[in-house]
Order: C-alpha cells, then sequence, then structure tokens
C-alpha cells in the first residue's frame, strides 16, 4: 500500500484510509474536510465536539508529521448546531519535503474517500499588498502554480475554471464582509522568494505567495471536492517592507490572529 510504488494506485490508498477512519472512528462519512495551515490550528477546537482522534502515521498513506507536534493527529468532529461531521486533516506534506506529490494530496483524497463534498483549505503565506498586516486572513480567488509540477498522472485532463469557488466565498463574504480576496502564487521553497521574485509574482497577477495549497486543490477538484481556500497574510512578502521576514515573526502573527480566523471557519464550517 505504498505511494512510493509507482503500480500501486494512489486512490486505492485514500480509499483504504478512508475505511481506517470510518473503522477508528466511528463516523461512516464525513461532510466537511479542512486543512489548517500555520496559524489556523485553534480552528478545530471551535468547530464542535471532537469525536474521536486519530494519529496521522496510523492512517495508512500518511506520514508522521514533520513538525513535531504540529499537525500529528486527524480529528473527526460533529459541527456544533449541525448533524454535519468534519474532518480536520492534521499532518499536511509540504513538496519541499521531497516525499512526492502523491502525498502532498493524499489528504485530500483521502478527505473525498470519506465521502466529504467539500474541503476548506489554509495557509499562512506572504502578503504582496500592503494594506494586508499580518494576521489578516484573504479568500483564494484563484493560483499561480509555479512548483512545473501536478498531482495528476496521465491523460488526466480537470478543467480548473471555478476552482476556487465563487459560492463559497460570497458564503465566506456573508460572514465576514470585510474579507478580500487574492490570487495565491505557490513557490517550491523552502526558501522564501528573493524581493524579485516577489516583484515578477506581483507583476504576474499574484497577491500572495506560499509553499503549498495549489496541488491540493487541483487534487481536490479533480476528486470532485468544492473547494475554499483562505490564506492568514503572516508576513510581508520580501521586499514589500524594509524590513527582512523573521520567522519567529511570522509564528507570532498566526497565533495573535488564532481567535478571530478560527471563530471565522467555525462558522463558514456551519453553513
Ligand atoms: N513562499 C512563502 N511562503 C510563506 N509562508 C509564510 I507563513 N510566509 C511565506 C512567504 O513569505 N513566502
Amino acid at each position: 500500500h505504498s505511494l512510493d510504488d509507482p503500480a500501486v494506485d494512489p486512490f486505492d490508498v485514500a480509499r483504504a484510509a478512508a475505511a481506517h477512519l470510518a473503522r477508528v472512528t466511528g463516523i461512516a462519512r464525513h461532510d466537511l474536510a479542512l486543512v489548517l495551515g500555520s496559524g489556523w490550528g485553534g480552528a478545530a477546537d471551535l468547530l464542535g465536539e471532537t469525536v474521536a482522534e486519530i494519529d496521522s502515521d496510523q492512517i495508512p498513506g500518511f506520514s508522521a508529521p514533520a513538525v513535531a507536534g504540529h499537525g500529528a493527529t486527524t480529528r473527526s468532529i460533529r459541527i456544533t448546531g449541525t448533524d454535519k461531521f468534519a474532518l480536520v486533516i492534521g499532518s499536511r506534506t509540504h513538496l519541499y519535503e521531497g516525499k512526492g506529490v502523491r502525498r502532498v494530496v493524499h489528504g485530500v483524497r483521502t478527505a473525498a474517500a470519506t465521502g466529504a463534498t467539500r474541503i476548506v483549505l489554509t495557509n499562512g503565506c506572504g502578503g504582496l499588498n500592503p494594506a494586508w498586516l499580518p494576521g489578516t486572513p484573504v479568500l483564494i480567488s484563484d493560483h499561480l502554480n509555479l512548483t512545473a509540477t501536478s498531482p495528476l498522472e496521465g491523460a488526466t485532463f480537470v478543467d480548473l475554471t471555478d476552482l476556487y469557488s465563487a459560492r463559497l466565498r460570497a458564503l465566506a463574504r456573508e460572514v465576514d464582509g470585510s474579507l478580500d480576496e487574492g490570487v495565491y502564487v505557490q513557490f517550491p521553497g523552502p526558501h522564501y522568494e528573493t524581493p524579485a521574485e516577489v516583484r515578477m509574482a506581483g507583476r504576474f497577477g499574484g497577491d500572495l505567495v506560499g509553499m503549498s495549497t495549489t496541488l491540493e486543490a487541483i487534487a481536490a477538484r479533480h476528486a470532485g471536492l468544492e473547494v475554499l481556500g483562505i490564506s492568514l497574510v503572516t508576513n510581508a512578502a520580501a521586499g514589500i517592507s524594509p524590513t527582512p521576514l523573521s520567522h519567529g515573526e511570522v509564528l507570532e502573527a498566526g497565533q495573535a490572529a488564532g481567535p478571530r480566523i478560527s471563530a471565522l471557519l467555525a462558522e463558514i464550517a456551519r453553513r
């Protein structure tokens, strides 16, 4: 069942993972999936009652999280006030970990295999708009995938016209009318962009720069999920502000924005 074996169908592994989740959580079908990026960790607790919490590395195809503790578990949550269940996918695998693109999108495929019809992809990123102070959530309206990679294999042609669902963005704005939106640019990383690369992304029509999300969104669309993407601007992208990036600052901005963005996400999930 190894995703590293080209002879293995990654969707078989996703189905095995979904079966494992159903068995361990006792929840036959999840309605909504969430991938929580930097700064979004608190959202799970506000969504509702955690019905089950599983070590992610116990689920077929999931690997131990890169960052100790962060995302080590995957949770089934009964969404407050609804009869819906959310799957909060713990360990996100980034392309820069070099574990292959199949692992980057395995969580999304597993979510689809559990029966989910919608997925919320969140991340922390750099902002090109100086008005977006650290801690600002921004809806993703579209993306530029600069990884030169696709999660899809073979002649799998997928239309991406409405990849970041306009319906779900409108729903998010019902919850918080002040939400801005922007085009998210994924760089391979793990290094941050140079100021020249940030200027290039801007010239290409990008508003946000990050190292995740676009490949997961493509795989989610292919798997039939409706996608909502929300970025948390944790820092001004390189060169936008005179002070250089500091990872400490990035984590701090994420923490400070936690309560507001977690409440936003919980309210969106209930609709
Ligand atoms: N590529 C890229 N990824 C990021 N992740 C976070 I948090 N901030 C950034 C950033 O400025 N650039």
